[in-house]
């Protein structure tokens, strides 16, 4: 059993107990189903965007704890600072020390970016939720779901309002999401059942996309450079998190990060 199928497992016990204690029309009296989402598409086409993802996240399975002392107030104040595309906030407590509260408080300071919810769905409930704490974005990753599910949690999440952020790592992965036209696809550098991060990953599945739909490279991108050289196989998003959570100021990594991208 990988590390991606005890996380499943995990997820799917934990969101049973979660449904039995709140039902989901407690959900949606949320104030979040009335306000405007900020779309993460238009946030990264807009002429002059960064393009970078800046995520927020304490620790990870691959490498245990990250960051427990930054806040999430800080580092969203700080990434808002460094002109950043959209957020990202890991919201699984059991693997990657996150949690809803945070995206919730992120949410109130950040009013301008789209905040991608980064959590492992694997149930329709959690989709529900994402709106009803305030995210724009949820992500749906293609290799712990079926075609079905991917196609029915991508409706649900549209007719709530939300963008879909599908994540793929291999070319199975991608046959598995339906009519890939103009939808935001993340190539995973880091293969979630090894922990393997290869950059060339994303060049290498990038020509499998439709140039209709958004790319983003995700994961192990440390180095400025890697941007310019992505943006020349067609990627205007790129999804960096332990390059900035590291230091003791992940804003300010950021901002230095972003002045040096050609
Ligand atoms: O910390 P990195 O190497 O910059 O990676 C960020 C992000 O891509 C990574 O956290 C991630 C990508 N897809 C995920 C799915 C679940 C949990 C985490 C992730």
């Amino acid at each position: 059993m990988t590390i991606l199928d005890k996380i499943i497992a995990f997820k799917k016990k934990e969101i049973a107990k979660i449904k039995a204690e709140i039902p989901v029309k407690k959900l949606v009296e949320s104030p979040n189903f009335g306000r405007t989402v900020f779309s993460l598409k238009k946030s990264l086409l807009e002429v002059g965007s960064t393009g970078i993802i800046a995520e927020y996240k304490r620790q990870s399975p691959s490498k245990g704890i990250i960051n427990d002392k930054a806040t999430i107030a800080e580092v969203t104040n700080g990434y808002l600072d460094a002109n950043v595309a959209a957020q990202s906030i890991l919201t699984d407590t059991s693997f990657f020390g996150g949690t809803m509260a945070d995206l919730m408080e992120a949410r109130v300071i950040n009013q301008q970016k789209p905040i991608l919810r980064k959590d492992f769905i694997v149930d329709g409930f959690q989709i529900v939720e994402a709106k009803a704490i305030g995210a724009d974005v949820i992500l749906l990753i293609a290799s712990c779901l079926t075609a079905t599910e991917l196609k029915n949690y991508g409706n649900l999440a549209t007719d709530l309002g939300l963008e879909v952020l599908y994540e793929v790592h291999t070319q199975e992965d991608l046959d598995k999401i339906n009519d890939l036209d103009n939808k935001i696809i993340g190539i995973n550098n880091r293969n979630l059942k090894t922990f393997e991060v290869d950059l060339d990953h994303s060049i290498k599945l990038s020509s499998q996309i439709p140039d209709t739909c958004l790319k983003v490279s995700e994961s192990g991108i440390s180095d400025p450079k890697i941007i310019t050289g992505l943006k020349e196989f067609g990627f205007q998003g790129f999804l960096i998190g332990e390059n900035f959570m590291k230091t003791e100021n992940p804003g300010e990594a950021c901002q230095e990060f972003i002045s040096q991208i050609r």
